[in-house]
C-alpha cells in the first residue's frame, strides 16, 4: 500500500475513488487530523486495507472488495491470459478472509462472481470495472432513498443518538444512518445529532463528527457510557444506526454498544431506527445468534491514542459488534421500503418486493 498525493480535494463523500485506472482509498485510521489517499496496487492490498480499517463500514467494504476483484482479474489476466479466472482463485479468498461481519463483503464478492461466470474471451477488467461501479453507484442511490424514507419517520424537531460512524465514509456516499440525518436535517427535523465516541476505534467522534461537521450540521459528541443519561434528560426520539448484517428475523448486528443502546432506549421511550441497504440483509440466517461476530486484537482496548491504558498484565475482550433482538428495533429502513417492529415474516416479504 502506498500513501500517494491525488488531485482531488478529499470529502467523505469520495472515500472510495477508482481514478485514472487505480484504486485509492481516504485512510480513516488517521482521520480528521490528516486526509491521505493510498493507492492499492493489488486485491492482496484491498484485502489488507479493509482488515486494517483504511475502509470500514459495510457497504464501503462490499465496494472496496468489488474493485479488489478487479485489480485481481487484472494481474490474473496479465499473467495468464488463458487461465486469469483459476489464478483469481487465492485473492479472492484473501478478501474474503478480511473481515468476517459485514454480510455485504460477500455479497460483492459473490456478485463479481456471477459476473466473472458470464466472461468470455478477453480481457476481463472492463466488464469487472463496470460491474464494481455500478455496484458503488447503486450503494448511493440506496442511501439517498433510506435517506427520504427514514426521514419521514422522524415526525417533529428532534434531537438523536447515532453510533460508530454509518456516513458516507462507511457507504458509496451519504450515509445509511447518517443519510437518514441528513435528509432529516435537510428537511428541518434534527436539532441536535448525539454521535457516541465508539471505542475503541472512535470512530464517532473522528468520523461522523467529522462528516457532520463539514455539512455543518449540529453534533455533540458523547462518551459511549453517557448514551443512556443523555436518554434520561428528554428531548431524543430517535437513536439512529446502521448495520453489518441483519438477520431473516430482523435481528440487528452493529458495532459494539448498540446493543447498549437499544436497552436503554427500550427503557426511556426513544425509537431505534436501523438504516441498511438490502445488501445488508441475510435472509440465510434465522436468527442474529447464527451472525458471526468479529474479536480483534486486545491490544485495541488495551491502548488509546497511542499510549496504554489497560493496568500492565490486564486482559481485554474485545468483540467489535454486538447483535441486538428485532425486538427492540422499530423500524428497519432499506432502499426498497420500511419495516415497522421487524419480524421474520415482515423481513421475508420486503425481500421478496
Ligand atoms: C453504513 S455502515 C454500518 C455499519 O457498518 C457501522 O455501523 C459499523 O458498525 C462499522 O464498523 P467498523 O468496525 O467501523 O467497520
Amino acid at each position: 500500500m502506498e500513501a500517494l498525493p491525488l488531485r482531488i480535494r478529499p470529502t467523505a463523500d469520495q472515500a472510495i475513488v477508482w481514478a485514472n485506472d487505480r484504486l485509492y482509498l481516504l485512510d480513516q485510521r488517521i482521520l480528521p487530523n490528516e486526509t491521505v489517499y493510498i493507492e492499492l496496487q493489488s486485491a492482496t492490498d484491498t484485502a489488507r486495507a479493509i482488515r486494517d480499517m483504511v475502509v470500514r463500514g459495510a457497504p464501503a467494504i462490499g465496494i472496496t472488495a468489488a474493485f479488489g476483484v478487479v485489480l485481481a482479474a487484472r494481474a490474473s489476466y496479465r499473467a495468464a491470459p488463458d487461465n486469469w479466472r483459476d489464478r483469481m482463485t487465492e485473492e479472492l479468498q484473501r478478501l474474503a478472509d478480511s473481515r468476517p461481519t459485514a454480510v455485504n463483503l460477500f455479497w460483492a464478492l459473490e456478485r463479481m462472481q456471477r459476473v466473472m461466470g458470464g466472461i468470455g474471451d478477453g480481457n476481463p477488467e472492463p466488464r469487472l470495472l463496470q460491474e464494481a461501479q455500478l455496484i458503488h453507484r447503486e450503494d448511493v442511490a440506496a442511501n439517498r432513498a433510506m435517506g427520504e424514507h427514514g426521514a419521514s419517520l422522524i415526525g417533529s424537531k428532534t434531537s438523536v443518538i447515532t453510533h460508530c460512524n454509518a456516513g458516507a465514509l462507511a457507504t458509496g456516499g451519504y450515509g445509511t444512518a447518517l443519510g437518514v440525518i441528513r435528509s432529516a436535517h435537510a428537511a428541518g427535523r434534527i436539532e441536535m445529532v448525539y454521535a457516541d465516541e465508539t471505542r475503541p476505534w472512535l470512530q464517532g467522534s473522528r468520523l461522523t463528527a467529522w462528516e457532520l461537521a463539514q455539512d455543518r450540521i449540529p453534533v455533540t459528541l458523547l462518551t459511549d457510557g453517557a448514551a443512556a443519561s443523555r436518554m434520561a434528560q428528554g428531548g431524543i426520539d430517535w437513536i439512529i444506526v446502521g448495520s453489518d448484517r441483519i438477520a431473516a428475523n430482523g435481528d440487528v448486528a452493529n458495532k459494539i454498544g448498540t446493543y447498549n443502546l437499544a436497552l436503554a432506549a427500550r427503557y426511556h421511550g426513544v425509537k431505534v431506527m436501523v438504516a441498511a441497504p438490502t445488501s445488508t440483509i441475510d435472509m440465510t440466517l434465522k436468527s442474529g445468534t447464527a451472525i458471526p461476530i468479529e474479536s480483534r486484537d486486545p491490544h485495541e482496548v488495551l491502548h488509546c491514542g497511542g499510549q496504554r491504558v489497560g493496568a500492565p498484565g490486564v486482559a481485554a475482550w474485545n468483540p467489535v459488534f454486538d447483535v441486538t433482538p428485532a425486538a427492540l428495533v422499530d423500524a428497519i429502513v432499506t432502499e426498497k421500503g420500511i419495516v415497522l417492529s421487524p419480524d421474520r415474516q415482515k423481513m421475508a416479504e420486503l425481500m421478496a418486493l
